[in-house]
C-alpha cells in the first residue's frame, strides 16, 4: 500500500475565544490589566539595567487619556524582529531561558507565560505598542497595532517618532469598560498592585502627576533604633491591613528572598479559618488574601511579605502550592515560634497580653511541639482543682496529676477530689487533655493518671457499720425513690463538709442511660433483651455526705412524704453541681421538690405561729 505524505498545518488561534477564557476563567477581575501593563514595563526596565546600561531612568509613567491608558517605560524596548517574535506570538516570552532544551522562567522578571498583554483585551478593543530597542543602536522605532479580533499590523516609524529607547503601550477602552480607565481607578489599581515595586510608578491625569508607590518598603528602610523600626512596621501594618496589631514579627528569609512582617491579630480568630496574607512577588501585589503562607497553627498572624522565589499561578492571583512554598511556610513558622519563645524570656507582660487573646492557638501549636510546650508551660492556664493555674504550678503541688476527660467529670468531682488532696485538671476543653498527657515528657518527675469518677468514690470513707444500719431504712426508701431515674444511693463521709451530695455518672453509666432511652423506643423483644442487660450495667450514683448537717437531718426524717421530697431535692442539688444542662424530667423533679419544701416550710411556720 502506498502512503501519501500529508501536508502539515499550523494551529490557528481564535483570539476572541482566548480573551473570553482569560476574562471569565483565568483572572478574577478586569482590574488585572493594569498589573500586566505595569509588569511588562518593570521587566523591560530590569532587562535594560541587566545589560549594564547604567543610568537607565527607572520611572514608569501611566497617563490617563480620554477613554484610554498610556504606559511609558524607559526599558529594553523591542526591535521589529522582537515584535514579531514576542508580541505577535501568543505564549512567547523574552523572560524565559532555554536551559538544556527546557524553558525556565528567569528569576529577575515578573512575567513568564507570554500571555499577559492579552489581559488588556479584557477591557480594550485595541492595543498599540510603539517601541525602540535599547540593545541595537541602529534600530528604528516600530509600531504594533492589534485589535481584539486577532488582527495586527506592524510598521516602522521615522526616527523622530520615538527618539529614546523604551516602550509606549496605549490601550483603548472597549465600549462598556470605560470605568476601568478613569483617573481614580487607574491611580487606585497602580497604587495597589505596584505598592512595593522598586521603580517609581507615576500616574498622570488631567495634568496632575502622583507617585503611587513608596520605595523602599518599610522593612528595608534604615530605622534609628529597634523601637522606631517596630513602630514604623506597626504603623504600616495598621494602614495596610486595617487593624492595630498586638505585636509585629520581622520576617526575613534571605535564601528565598522573602522579606516582610507578620502581624498578630488583636482579637481571637477562629482556628479553622486560615487567614489570608498580603503577598507581593518581586514588589508586585499577588494577592491580598493568599493562603498557605503560614502553618495552620499560626492562625493568629497575618503577613505582609514580598517574595523573590515563590511562584505564582498562571492568573498571578495565588501562590503555586509547591515544595518551595512548603519550605517557606515551615521557615516562617519557625520565625513566629522564635518570637513566641523570645517573648517568654524577655517580655512576659506582652506574652500575657498575647495569651489573653490567643491562648487557644498556642495550645494548638504546643500539642505538636514539645519545645514550645516546655517554654510555654509556666504560661498556659488550665482549669484545675487548684484554680486556673499553669500545669507547671499544678505539677509543683501535685507531681501526680489526675486528668478528667470531660468537663462534666471534672465538675462532678473537682470539689471533693481537691478536698482529698488530689490535683485534678479539666481536660474537657479543646487541646487540654492532649497537652496534659504530654506533661511527663516535658516535666520529668510528673505523672498523669486518668481520673474516673467512680475511683474517687472508692476513696471516700464508708460510714461505720452501726450508722449504716441506722440509716438502712432511709437508704432503701431513697433508692426506691431514685430507681426510676437509674440512680443508686450510697452514704459516705467526705470533705468538703458543705457538699451534701454528689451525683456521679461514669461514662459507662452515661452509655447505659442512652441505652435505656433506646430501650424505651424499641419494640418489646428488644426491650426484654436490653432490660436483662441493664440489671448488671453501671448506674449513676447519688453519694450522700454523712458529714453534712442537712444530710444528717434528712436521714433522720420519719415522714415518708417529706423524706421523698428531701431525697429529690438532694438529687436535684447534686445534679446542679455538675453544671450540665438538666433534662426536662430532671428540672420538673427539682421544681416539684423545691415547691413541696417551700409549702412544707410555710405550713410549718403557720403552725408554729398559731
Ligand atoms: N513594555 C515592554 N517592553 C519591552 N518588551 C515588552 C513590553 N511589553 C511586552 N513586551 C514583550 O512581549 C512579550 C510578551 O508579553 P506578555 O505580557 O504577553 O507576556 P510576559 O510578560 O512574557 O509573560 P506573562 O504572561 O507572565 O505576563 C514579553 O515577553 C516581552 O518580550
Amino acid at each position: 500500500m502506498q502512503v501519501h505524505e500529508q501536508p502539515s498545518h499550523t494551529f490557528q488561534v481564535d483570539l476572541r475565544g482566548l480573551v473570553d477564557l482569560l476574562s471569565h476563567h483565568l483572572y478574577s477581575s478586569p482590574r488585572v490589566y493594569v498589573r500586566e501593563l505595569l509588569q511588562n514595563a518593570v521587566d523591560a526596565v530590569t532587562a535594560r539595567q541587566n545589560k549594564r546600561q547604567d543610568g537607565t531612568p527607572g520611572e514608569i509613567r501611566l497617563t490617563v487619556l480620554p477613554g484610554a491608558l498610556r504606559v511609558d517605560d524607559p526599558g529594553i524596548g523591542l526591535s521589529e524582529a522582537d515584535v514579531h517574535r514576542f508580541l505577535a506570538t501568543i505564549g512567547s516570552s523574552s523572560k524565559r531561558d532555554d536551559l538544556a532544551g527546557v524553558e525556565v522562567a528567569r528569576r529577575e522578571f515578573l512575567g513568564q507565560f507570554g500571555i499577559g498583554l492579552l489581559a488588556c483585551f479584557v477591557v480594550a478593543d485595541e492595543i498599540t505598542v510603539v517601541s525602540r530597542s535599547a540593545t541595537d543602536p541602529a534600530a528604528v522605532p516600530v509600531e504594533w497595532r492589534a485589535t481584539s479580533d486577532g488582527a495586527y499590523t506592524v510598521r516602522t516609524l521615522p526616527d523622530d517618532a520615538r527618539p529614546e529607547a523604551g516602550t509606549t503601550v496605549t490601550v483603548t477602552a472597549r465600549r462598556g469598560a470605560e470605568q476601568w480607565f478613569t483617573a481614580e481607578c487607574v491611580r487606585d489599581l497602580a497604587g495597589s498592585f505596584g505598592a512595593l515595586l522598586r521603580y517609581d510608578i507615576l500616574v498622570e491625569a488631567q495634568g496632575v502627576t502622583t507617585k503611587v508607590n513608596t520605595t523602599p518598603p518599610v522593612w528595608d528602610r534604615d530605622h534609628a533604633t529597634p523601637d522606631t523600626r517596630r513602630a514604623a512596621l506597626l504603623a504600616y501594618g495598621q494602614e495596610t491591613l486595617g487593624f492595630a496589631a498586638l505585636d509585629v514579627v520581622d520576617l526575613d528569609l534571605p535564601l528565598v528572598g522573602v522579606r516582610g512582617a507578620a502581624y498578630v491579630l488583636p482579637v481571637a480568630s477562629n482556628p479553622l479559618e486560615r487567614g489570608g496574607h498580603r503577598v507581593y512577588l518581586k514588589g508586585m501585589l499577588l494577592s491580598e488574601s493568599a493562603s498557605k503562607l503560614l502553618p495552620e497553627w499560626a492562625f493568629f498572624a497575618r503577613c505582609i511579605v514580598d517574595a523573590e522565589a515563590l511562584r505564582p499561578t498562571a492568573s498571578r492571583e495565588a501562590l503555586y502550592d509547591d515544595e518551595t512554598l512548603a519550605a517557606v511556610r515551615d521557615a516562617l513558622g519557625d520565625r513566629i515560634r522564635d518570637w513566641l519563645t523570645g517573648l517568654a524570656a524577655t517580655d512576659p507582660e506582652r506574652l500575657e497580653r498575647f495569651l489573653a487573646v490567643h491562648q487557644l492557638g498556642v495550645k494548638a501549636l504546643a500539642v505538636h511541639d514539645d519545645e514550645l510546650l516546655r517554654t510555654m508551660l509556666p504560661w498556659l492556664r488550665f482549669e484545675t482543682t487548684a484554680g486556673r493555674v499553669s500545669l507547671a504550678e499544678l505539677a509543683r503541688r501535685h507531681p501526680m496529676v489526675h486528668l478528667a476527660r470531660t468537663v462534666e467529670e471534672f465538675r462532678q468531682v473537682a470539689a471533693i477530689a481537691s478536698a482529698q488532696g488530689l490535683g485534678v485538671v479539666n481536660g474537657g476543653y479543646t487541646y487540654d487533655a492532649a497537652l496534659v498527657d504530654k506533661l511527663p515528657s516535658v516535666a520529668p518527675g510528673t505523672s498523669v493518671v486518668p481520673l474516673a469518677a467512680d475511683a474517687v468514690v472508692a476513696h471516700l470513707d464508708a460510714v461505720p457499720a452501726d450508722r449504716e444500719l441506722a440509716v438502712a431504712a432511709f437508704l432503701a426508701a431513697a433508692r426506691a425513690r431514685l430507681d426510676r431515674l437509674d440512680c443508686d444511693v450510697v452514704l459516705r463521709t467526705f470533705h468538703p463538709v458543705s457538699v451534701p451530695a454528689l451525683y456521679l455518672d461514669s461514662r459507662e453509666a452515661l452509655h447505659e442511660r442512652s441505652r435505656a432511652q433506646a430501650e424505651a423506643d424499641a419494640d418489646p423483644l428488644w426491650t426484654e433483651i436490653l432490660s436483662n442487660l441493664r440489671a448488671t450495667a453501671p448506674r449513676a450514683q447519688l453519694v450522700l455526705n454523712d458529714l453534712n448537717p442537712v444530710v444528717r437531718r434528712v436521714t433522720g426524717l420519719a415522714d415518708p412524704e417529706l423524706r421523698a421530697t428531701a431525697v429529690d431535692a438532694l438529687y436535684g442539688q447534686a445534679l446542679l453541681m455538675t453544671h450540665r444542662p438538666l433534662r426536662t424530667t430532671e428540672s420538673a423533679l427539682l421544681n416539684r421538690a423545691l415547691g413541696d419544701l417551700l409549702t412544707w416550710a410555710a405550713d410549718r411556720t403557720r403552725t408554729t405561729e398559731a
